[in-house]
Order: structure tokens, then C-alpha cells, then sequence
């Protein structure tokens, strides 16, 4: 070891609900270190806030979610910051710069951003340049203002400290040999000793360690546990609209296999949704690789995360190559991200391939390839199929390693749904309510979301186990004393079914009214409906009423508000 001074790290702290804020501040991280400058990148709830005042410069990057809510990761270091003894100078030691993640159709647009960056600000912490705002409307969705935002950023930097930039803020490294390496590893096996550990294991049980391994591993960090609270069988799938109508409402019946569940009335539950087994099969062939191989995936460097590293020991073990695509890799509905494009463009070796795939991966490129990949929502399949990784046509040129597409195809994300049903009334099961999600992109292809039309297929006579973690809702159940009005819009009034089938349970009388619009007149004239109708209503149907938004128990107008309501007496 020499006697060098060791580089100061740049601190970047990401709270996503999704996965944006993870990319934005893994661009963020990538560019500062082809500046010369360390990072050290976390999820803002794997940080100690009490150690924030000893911190000379912290980059957020935040996003925001639900109506201007705080992603899970952000709440517990939120808290710290509201107590009311940090004092105005808490953090006068500390400069910082805020990158918000939003869409400016929200009412409550980057919230999130705009009021850390006032709590920091009202605690003495100095903002090294003003907040930057991603807007998903912007032609180029969030990354129209990341770009000028970093270049401001690192100016700021370098006037802040030299030292962080050693040849300079602009500096970009094009040395091939100084390219960014994958930050996984993959260990091959063969399939005799893959299948050792598993061939006394029940099915159930071989599924949750499959899970929680390759979950596990899943670069960067979504909310949520590894391990899911109980796997799902579905029992009905019955659609709600009538046929031809143009849209398609299903209300599913699920049961737990093998271990109890537990929610209450207004509770969310994540599912993990299946991927279509032909496109997973053209994505391994296509990778050139084993489907029946086992693999074991690991994290390149184990340093950053210590505390963790027990954990991971024990999660080494090898999962089938299949599985571990079905489960974390989405190959057919998510759009890679623009850093896909610019590892692509290292692996062509055609002079013309790399300039095209450069071209895409710069700020000049950036629009064209938002129009092209993530508003067509092209599919890694899709993008593969035009920029042929293995296939000998366009590119014959790149070959993209599996290690790579591991740590670059976009996870596959759980979707969660409300809960529509009350455990009360159906024990070891849960309802939901669903809206079959499909549209047409700018050139007019058809798309429909992965879940739910995945849902819709499932035929309940097959047991296909799925995944499933239950959440907290943000829609507390009504207290019983008082009277329920409740009106939503579209499937978004499903968990007003488990209320209604809650308070039937507790024997109180449940009027269930065919229209709701006399009651939408009176409304309309009122200041306060609240006082004057001396009933609960919910703050959620309070803003739906202020956008005069009004449907009665029903998943969509198409719908036979018979059917919907039939299982509530
Ligand atoms: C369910 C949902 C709710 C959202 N609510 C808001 C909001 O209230 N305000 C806002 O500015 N953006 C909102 N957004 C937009 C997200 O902040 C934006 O898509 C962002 O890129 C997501 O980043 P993430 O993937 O890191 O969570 C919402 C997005 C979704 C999917």
C-alpha cells in the first residue's frame, strides 16, 4: 500500500420506488467516476441520517410517488429529519444538490424533491446548485433535465473542491481499456450439481429460495422484501365487462398455498408476475446459453455492502439459468434503459454499429432514442432483434456477455394491486379488482401491461404458484360508527368493496345505491359536504368529488354493477 492520501468519495444517496432514481443515480455515479472522482452509491435507507451532519457533500436523488408521497426507502430517514431539535445549523457543515424524479401531470408534482430540498435547506446545509426537476412529460422523459443538471453539478463540484476532479470537471474518459465492468459475476455449473441441493426440497419451498436468490441479487435496490409473504393460487377469474366493450375488467379469486395470510380492508398486495415462457426461450437462445445450466451470481465487490455480507454467503447457492431469467430479468415488456445502448456500443466492432449505438447513448442521441425505445416501450427483445447481439445481420459485430445483460435488462418488477376483498369474510383469501391494461403506442402498436393480461390468462384449474408480499394501504378502513359513502373512479374504487363487505359482516345494514348522482347534485352545491352530510368520506374521494370524477361501486361504466356487488349482502 502506498502512503497516497485515500480518495474522498463522493456520497450519492437514491430513494425509487420504481427503479428510475436507481438509474438516474447510477448515471450520476458512472459519470463521476469517469471524472477520476469515487462514489459511494446507497439507498437512502441503508444510510445512518444521524451521521448525515458529518457528511461534506451528499447528492440526493428522489422520486415521487402515490399522490406526492415519499418511496418506502426515504420514510424512516424523512422522520429523522422532521424532528423537531435538529437545530437551523444541524447541517451547516454539509453542501448538497437535490435531483427530483417526477411527472409534471401530477398535482403534487416532485414533491418529494422540493420538500427535502427545504428541510435540508431550513437545517443550515448549503445547496451546491439549484434542484434539479425530472419531468416523465418531457420529450425525453426524466433525463431531459439530468443531462444540464450534471453538467452544472459538476462544475459546482470542482469549484467546491479540485481535489474531487483531479484533470478537471469536463474530463471524459475514452479509453476501451478504463470501460465500466459488470458488477456481477456468474459461476457456471453443471446441472448434476445444481440439482443436488434442490431434489429433496417441496415445490413451495424450492420456489422461495429460487426466489429470494435470484431477488436478491437483482442490481440496485427496489423496495420490498426478497422473500415473499406467501405464494398465491388463483381459484376464479371471472370477467366483470361485458363482452365487446372495449375493455376488460376481471375480478379474481386467489387462496394461499402453504402458509396463512393476513391483511386488513384497504391493503395492497404485490405480485410477481409470470414472464411468457416462448420469449423467455428466445432470449436464452438468442444469449447462446444453457436454459438448464446453473448458475451462481454474485456481486463483484463485496466491500461496499459488509453488513450484508452474511446474508449473501448464504444465498450463493446455484439456480437454474431458466429460472433465474423467468423470475429477475424482464425481457418482454420493459424498455432497457439508455445505458443498455451505450454498453452495446462497446461491444460492436464495426466502426458503423458503435457510432450508431454512441449515438443513441449521447445528449444529441438522447431524443431520438426516447422516441424510439422507451415511448414504443421496445421490449430488450425487441431492441435485440434490431441490434442483434449474436445474430449475424445488422451488428454482427456485438456480443454482449451474460454478466452484462444480467445487471442491464431491467428487472422484473412486482406489480401491486388493492385488495378488493375483506380477510374477515374470506379467510386464506384475497380478491382484487382488476383493469386488463393495454394501449397504442405513437406508431400504433398494440401493447398490453405484463401483469395483468398475464393475470387474465391464467387458467384457475392449473396450480401456477405466484408470489405475492402484502403492504400497508394508504386507505385506512372507515370507522364503523359512521356512515359509508364511497364513490372512485375505474377500478380505483376496488378496495371499497372489502369495506362494503366488512361492515357487512359487522351486521350493519348496507345500502348499496344503483346511481349516485342525486347525491352528486347536492354535492356540487356544497362548500363543506362533509359537515352537512355528517358522514366519512374518505380524503382519497374527497379529491375524486373536487374533480367531479364520480362512479358508485362500480369497476368501470361497461360493468354490471350486479355482478361486482354480488358476493355482498
Ligand atoms: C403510482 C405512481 C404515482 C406517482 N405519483 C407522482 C406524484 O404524485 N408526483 C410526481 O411528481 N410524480 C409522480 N409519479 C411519477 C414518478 O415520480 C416518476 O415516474 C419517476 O420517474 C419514478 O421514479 P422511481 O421509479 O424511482 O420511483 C408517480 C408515478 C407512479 C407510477
Amino acid at each position: 500500500m502506498g502512503m497516497e492520501e485515500k480518495a474522498k468519495k463522493l456520497l450519492i444517496l437514491y430513494a425509487s420506488e420504481t427503479g428510475n432514481a436507481i438509474d438516474a443515480a447510477e448515471r450520476l455515479g458512472r459519470q463521476a467516476e469517469r471524472r477520476g472522482c469515487p462514489v459511494s452509491l446507497l439507498s437512502i435507507d441503508d444510510f445512518d441520517p444521524s451521521s448525515l451532519p458529518d457528511q461534506e457533500i451528499v447528492i440526493f436523488v428522489v422520486s415521487t410517488t402515490g399522490q406526492g408521497d415519499n418511496p418506502d426507502s426515504i420514510k424512516v430517514f424523512w422522520k429523522f429529519l422532521l424532528q423537531r431539535n435538529l437545530t437551523q445549523n444541524w447541517l451547516c457543515r454539509v453542501s448538497y444538490a437535490v435531483f427530483g424524479l417526477g411527472d409534471s401531470s401530477y398535482q403534487k408534482y416532485n414533491f418529494v424533491a422540493k420538500k427535502l430540498d427545504k428541510r435540508l435547506s431550513d437545517l443550515g446545509a448549503i445547496a451546491m446548485v439549484e434542484r434539479g426537476l425530472g419531468d416523465d412529460q418531457h420529450p425525453s422523459g426524466y433525463e431531459g433535465a439530468l443531462d444540464p443538471w450534471m453538467s452544472t453539478l459538476w462544475k459546482a463540484l470542482y469549484q467546491k473542491d479540485p481535489k474531487l476532479f483531479p484533470k478537471g470537471p469536463e474530463l471524459m474518459t475514452s479509453n476501451m481499456s478504463l470501460m465500466d465492468q459488470p458488477k456481477v459475476q456468474i459461476t457456471y455449473h453443471d446441472v448434476a450439481e445444481g440439482t443436488l441441493n434442490f431434489s429433496s426440497t417441496p415445490d413451495v419451498k424450492l420456489l422461495e429460495m429460487q426466489i429470494e436468490s435470484t431477488r436478491f441479487i437483482l442490481p440496485g435496490k427496489l423496495s420490498g422484501k426478497y422473500s415473499p409473504d406467501c405464494f398465491l393460487k388463483m381459484v376464479k377469474n371471472d370477467p366483470l365487462s361485458k363482452a365487446g366493450c372495449g375493455k376488460d375488467v376481471r375480478h379474481f379469486e386467489f387462496e394461499a398455498v402453504s402458509s396463512t395470510i393476513e391483511y386488513e380492508v384497504g391493503d395492497v398486495v404485490h405480485i410477481l408476475p409470470g414472464q411468457d415462457a416462448a420469449a423467455v426461450d428466445a432470449f436464452i437462445k438468442r444469449c447462446n446459453l444453457n436454459p438448464e445450466s446453473y448458475i451462481r451470481v454474485e456481486p463483484k465487490d463485496n466491500k461496499e455492502n459488509e453488513q450484508s455480507y452474511d446474508l449473501r454467503n448464504t444465498l450463493k447457492s446455484p439456480v437454474r439459468l431458466k429460472t433465474f431469467v423467468e423470475l429477475a430479468m424482464d425481457v418482454a415488456s420493459a424498455s432497457p434503459r439508455r445505458y443498455f445502448f451505450e454498453v452495446m456500443s462497446y461491444f460492436a466492432t464495426a466502426e458503423h454499429e458503435k457510432e450508431r449505438l454512441q449515438y443513441f447513448a449521447s445528449p444529441e442521441g438522447r431524443d431520438d432514442l426516447y422516441e424510439y425505445n422507451q415511448k414504443e416501450r421496445r421490449t430488450v427483445l425487441e431492441v435485440m432483434k434490431i441490434f442483434p447481439l449474436f445474430v449475424l445481420e445488422d451488428f454482427p459485430s456485438v456480443q454482449m456477455p451474460f454478466e452484462w445483460l444480467v445487471q442491464l435488462v431491467p428487472p422484473l418488477k412486482t406489480r401491486a394491486f388493492s385488495i378488493s376483498s375483506s380477510h374477515s369474510a374470506h379467510p386464506n383469501q384475497v380478491h382484487l379488482t382488476v383493469s386488463v391494461v393495454s394501449w397504442t403506442t405513437p406508431y400504433k402498436r398494440k401493447r398490453t401491461g405484463l401483469c395483468s393480461s398475464w393475470l387474465a390468462e391464467l387458467d384457475p384449474q392449473k396450480r401456477v404458484l405466484m408470489p405475492a408480499w402484502f403492504q400497508k394501504g394508504s386507505l385506512s378502513a372507515p370507522p364503523p360508527s359512521l356512515p359509508l359513502i364511497l364513490v372512485g373512479p375505474g377500478t380505483g374504487c376496488a378496495p371499497f368493496r372489502g369495506f362494503v363487505e366488512e361492515r357487512a359482516l359487522q351486521s350493519q345494514s348496507v345500502q348499496l345505491l344503483p346511481s349516485f348522482s342525486s347525491l352528486v347534485v347536492e354535492m356540487k352545491r356544497m362548500t363543506s359536504y362533509t359537515e352537512i352530510f355528517g358522514c366519512f368520506i374518505h380524503k382519497r374521494v374527497e379529491s375524486f368529488l373536487k374533480k367531479k370524477v364520480v362512479a358508485f361501486l362500480l369497476p368501470s361504466p361497461e360493468t354490471s354493477n350486479r355482478r361486482f356487488t354480488c358476493s355482498i349482502k
